[in-house]
């Protein structure tokens, strides 16, 4: 499923009546009950319910909305919070309809009248704003949205909660908190950025009948559990251990074992044929229990750098430590060039350095950081990525060349060209120490059984972010859930989704 820009929507919009000779009343009648439909899951006989109609295209669903709801024979409340003459064109056309069906509406005076109506009403839809709000809502919006926060109803909202920006990039804004959105044809970015997100509460999109053969791709994509069917490798039959890649983990150290322990098993739970581990001499006593399939190599005393030839896969980092005079193990893994190579947790913080040398590389270079360790590499500042993580994230993929896999509710993964796949698996459950660690061992995993390294990393993600989903809905809870239980969990996600 493609995500959008609020421009590549109506880009959408111009190639559906242009290409198709589908018109703007036509798509809109088709918006407006595909919505309704979808709305009325969360819906009951019995509700009373106030539509909120504004000035643009979005106020037009809204008439098609209250009409359809209307016909069906619910008790429905059609506020228009507009002047008359501010309603124009395929909306105004609509409004006709609405009119000419004997269907009544009222118009916004006074909020007092409105918060009357939405005092008895059980649900309300937000049908004012949509993708062509800008900058912040000015009245009569700034006070209806504050009376529908405030009261204790049911909010859905139609396309987007009014007063979201469509787009990343601002974040000064005030909007209705939807419960739940209903999104027309493809979701926009700010429905995956963690300061817009949440306004949206749940949400799915609806089809409005936008011919998908024509539409430009705005090589930005949901990736989900069809994806992973349609593209995980399966296990051939006649396979070895050395058909399904010898991975090498450098990490850990004597006070954070933990780490590179789960990285090693989750990378054998998700399929590896053998991993090597390279660590601190002094923390081998305390993985080696706890994934006994693993072999450890010798080089790790004294800073030296451990023997890198002849794996599928190098992943690094993760507890490794920051201490500057470990540079050289960064130096001498770019230098590996033609080994796929993952680096996460601290080996971020010693990379930031050698950025410049990555483009000599010739294998894959996976970086995985949250945000702070972003922030880290990049130069911008936390705030500046949570507010853009589309656009830095591809800025920085394409300068060096790497694969981003910027991580949190949803994360963001980056092709070296720039395309986009965002995975918004997982829960709240996996905000704790170790499910980086737990995801680097299944990403580097996946990355030596395939040819396609772009798959590779889309489908980790949302393996790990499925498998702590599954694990909540059966037998966990987020607050109980650890980074161990989402390596074994794993055999359960393999199960669903490999064929
Ligand atoms: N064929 C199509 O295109 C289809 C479109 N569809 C639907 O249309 C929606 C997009 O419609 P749209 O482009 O008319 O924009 P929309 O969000 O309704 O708002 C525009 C109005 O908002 C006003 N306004 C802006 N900012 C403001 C602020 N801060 N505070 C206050 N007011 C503000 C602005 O005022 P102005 O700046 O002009 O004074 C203007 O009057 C889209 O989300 C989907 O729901 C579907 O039906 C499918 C077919
Ligand atoms: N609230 C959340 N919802 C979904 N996924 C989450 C959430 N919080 C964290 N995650 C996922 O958990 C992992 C955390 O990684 P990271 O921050 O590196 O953890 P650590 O370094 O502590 O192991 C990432 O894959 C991230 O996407
Ligand atoms: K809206």
């Amino acid at each position: 499923m493609d995500i959008v820009t609020a421009q590549e929507m109506y880009e959408r919009d111009r190639v559906a009546m242009e290409a198709a000779g589908l018109d703007g009343k036509m798509l809109m009648e088709n918006a407006g009950r595909a919505v309704t439909y979808d709305l009325l899951r969360h819906i009951r006989k019995e509700h009373t319910i106030v539509v909120l109609i504004g000035a643009g295209n979005n106020g037009g669903d809204g008439f098609v909305i209250a009409r359809t709801l209307l016909n069906l024979g619910y008790d429905v409340e059609a506020w228009q919070v507009v002047p008359d003459a501010k309603i124009t064109g395929d909306a105004e056309a609509h409004k006709r309809i609405f009119q000419a069906s004997g269907h009544p509406y009222r118009l916004l005076k006074s909020s007092e009248d409105l918060n009357t109506s939405l005092g008895r009403a059980d649900v309300c839809i937000d049908a004012m704003l949509g993708i062509g709000v800008k900058g912040r809502l000015k009245e009569p919006y700034v006070d209806i949205v504050r009376l529908c926060n405030e009261k204790s109803i049911v909010r859905l909202a139609v396309d987007l909660p009014s007063g979201v920006p469509a787009d990343e990039g601002q974040e000064d804004f005030e909007a209705f908190q939807a419960h739940y959105t209903s999104i027309i044809e493809a979701p926009k970015q700010s429905a995956f950025l963690q300061h817009t997100q949440p306004y949206y509460g749940e949400w799915s999109v609806v089809e409005i009948g936008i011919p998908p053969k024509q539409l430009p791709d705005p090589r930005r994509r949901l990736w989900d559990g069809a994806d992973v069917k349609r593209t995980l490798p399966e296990r051939d039959a006649h396979s070895h251990k050395g058909s399904h890649g010898k991975g090498l983990i450098i990490g850990g150290s004597p006070l954070m074992p933990g780490s590179v322990a789960m990285t090693a098993r989750a990378s054998l739970r998700s399929g590896a044929g053998l991993i090597a581990v390279s660590t601190d001499p002094e923390a081998i006593p305390a993985i080696s229990p706890y994934v006994q399939e693993a072999t450890f190599v010798e080089g790790r005393d004294g800073g030296q750098v451990p023997d890198l030839e002849g794996y599928d896969g190098i992943a690094f980092g993760m507890g490794f430590g920051r201490d500057s005079k470990k540079e050289n193990v960064v130096e001498r893994l770019i230098e590996e060039k033609e080994t796929p190579l993952l680096v996460d947790a601290d080996g971020l913080y010693l990379l930031k350095g050698f950025l410049p040398a990555l483009e000599k590389r010739e294998a894959p270079t996976v970086l995985t950081p949250h945000p702070g360790e972003f922030a880290h590499l990049s130069g911008l500042s936390i705030k500046e990525i949570l507010n853009s993580p589309f656009s830095h994230s591809k800025n920085f993929a394409e300068e060096h060349g790497v694969y981003l896999v910027l991580k949190g509710p949803s994360t963001i993964i980056t092709s070296p060209d720039g395309e986009q796949r965002v995975d918004i698996s997982g829960n709240a459950g996996l905000a704790k120490g170790g499910s980086g660690d737990v995801l680097s061992g299944i990403l580097l995993s996946l990355m030596m059984q395939t040819e396609d390294v772009w798959d590779a990393l889309s489908n980790g993600c949302f393996l790990h972010g499925t498998t702590a989903d599954l694990l909540v809905q059966d037998g966990h809870s987020k607050v109980d859930l650890l980074a161990s239980d989402v390596i074994e969990g794993l055999s359960r996600t393999f199960r669903t989704f490999s064929s």
